[in-house]
């Protein structure tokens, strides 16, 4: 099968380079590590590593171009340039799946892809009621995002958005779309890369009364500001013996996301969880996404708001209604099954609805929940699955060591022992920094299939 090598993105705001030099000629055979060009940006000359194997059968863009932009097809492996698209070959590739200009994110790339969205069901115990005859619109996780923020940003002037390309860029990943338009640039502001600066400006001004929303570009960059984080904004309520709130919301995308490398592709979920006075929140769907967002906002505690940069470009129903705000520390069951629970959050959602359709096929009947908030945790929908299931597994897309799955393992082994019927397994990524190699990151991460295995393995039905 033909495969497009397309000019990659070698910097978060590479945009075009130059194509310096091709390294490999038409007719040569290439392998995954093999440097197939040099190409060139306005800040140095990178070299381009092959990732897949084959022959290259067309160059589409000669050496010496310039200003090609990310995602134009450069060149054709095991085939041509008619087998990519013919005449869109050498043209830049506008429709990248999902995304437009994001961080890392190479056009074309092979990584981990998330399942295709589900609906959510339609009702959540204790979710808003939603009248009936309620209409629903289908939007992207990033759009929700944005009118959530919107919609408080109307309610209340205290709050405002900063971060690194937040205003005029309008968010690295476009989360903060329309916002400087409509607000102003008081209240979207534009910061220097500066994670600890700002992570402490926004920690300070919750503490003087106002309501910032402080965006990460990814949460691995929060590492910066993780002081700020833990040692101010969460301790801000008990050693003032409840004299002073620190209401900051800090959000941004977390996980692995598409071949971005090892630094770029952690799950803070777990980190931030086990630290006392932070709310932690991981969203899977747009509906989620939107109604725990304005919840996170009116928090009167700091808290940790990690989304996807996968699940961005995936569309949901929202309800549409006028104040849609969901509660925080409330899990949700996503499929009601009696054979197995699955326990689940942020992108790990998707991959336990897939394994349950599979899981359907082949007679076991799998409980989906969506924990959705992992500070404080929803134990009780935990145990009262489990109550009907007798069997437990956690997907997760992190490590596997004192993780979120951990933590439901021990809840499940302290509260829920005589509950089960097979010890609980954990589903996570392996036990490795993420791989950059697109063959080897997918065999890292979680997928449906080896929850499916684990699911079958509590049933005894491997
Ligand atoms: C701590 C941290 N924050 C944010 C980023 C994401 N990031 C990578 S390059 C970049 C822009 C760098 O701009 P500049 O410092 O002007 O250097 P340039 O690459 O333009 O020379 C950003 C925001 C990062 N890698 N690390």
């Amino acid at each position: 099968m033909a495969t497009a090598i397309k000019m990659p993105a070698l910097s978060p705001t590479m945009e075009e380079g130059t194509l310096a030099k091709w390294l490999v000629k038409e007719g040569d055979s290439v392998s995954p590590g093999d440097i197939l060009a040099e190409i060139e940006t306005d800040k140095a000359t990178m070299e381009f590593e092959c990732i897949d194997e084959g022959t290259v059968g067309a160059i589409t863009v000669p050496e010496g171009t310039e200003n090609v932009k990310v995602g134009t097809v450069i060149a054709v492996l095991d085939g041509d340039a008619s087998d990519v698209g013919g005449a869109d070959a050498g043209a830049e590739v506008k429709d990248v799946p999902g995304e437009g200009k994001d961080v890392g994110r190479e056009a074309g790339s092979e990584g981990a892809q998330p399942p295709e969205a589900k609906p959510a069901p339609k009702e959540c115990a204790n979710d808003p009621e939603i009248a009936e005859g309620t209409s629903m619109t289908s939007v992207t996780v990033r759009e929700a995002l944005r009118d959530a923020m919107a919609e408080e940003m109307r309610a209340d002037d205290t709050i405002f958005v900063m971060g690194e390309e937040v205003a005029e860029y309008q968010g690295a990943y476009k989360v903060t779309q329309g916002l400087l338009d409509e607000f102003g640039a008081k209240r979207v502001i534009d910061t220097p890369i500066t994670e600890y600066g700002f992570a402490g400006i926004g920690t300070g001004a919750a503490m003087g009364g106002l309501k910032p929303i402080v965006e990460f570009m990814t949460f691995n960059f929060a590492m910066q500001a993780i002081d700020h984080i833990i040692n101010s904004a969460a301790k801000t309520n008990y050693m003032s013996g409840g004299q002073m709130r620190c209401p900051v919301v800090f959000r941004g995308p977390n996980g692995a996301a598409s071949r971005v490398g090892a630094q770029h592709s952690q799950n803070y979920g777990p980190w931030y969880a086990s630290v006392p006075g932070l709310v932690v929140i991981a969203p899977y769907d747009s509906r989620d996404a939107k109604g725990l967002l304005k919840a996170a906002i009116r928090s009167p505690d700091p808290v940790v708001f990690l989304e996807n940069e996968l699940l961005y470009g995936k569309s949901f129903d929202v309800p549409d209604v006028d104040d849609w705000v969901l509660p925080i520390g409330k899990a949700r069951i996503m499929r009601e099954g009696s054979d197995v629970t699955i326990v689940s959050y942020s992108i790990g959602v998707g991959f336990a609805l897939e394994a349950a359709e599979k899981l359907a096929g082949e007679g076991i009947d799998a409980e989906v929940i969506d924990l959705r908030t992992l500070r404080p945790l929803d134990a009780d929908t935990v145990l009262e699955s489990l109550k009907k299931t007798n069997r437990l597994v956690v997907a997760e897309e992190g490590y596997p060591a004192c993780s979120i799955a951990s933590e439901i393992s021990a809840i499940c082994m302290e509260r829920g022992f005589d509950y089960l019927d097979a010890p609980v397994l954990r589903v996570s990524d392996e036990d490795v920094p993420l791989p950059y190699a697109a063959n080897l990151e997918k065999l890292a991460l979680i997928d449906a299939e080896r929850i499916v295995k684990a699911a079958k393995k509590v049933c005894y039905k491997d």
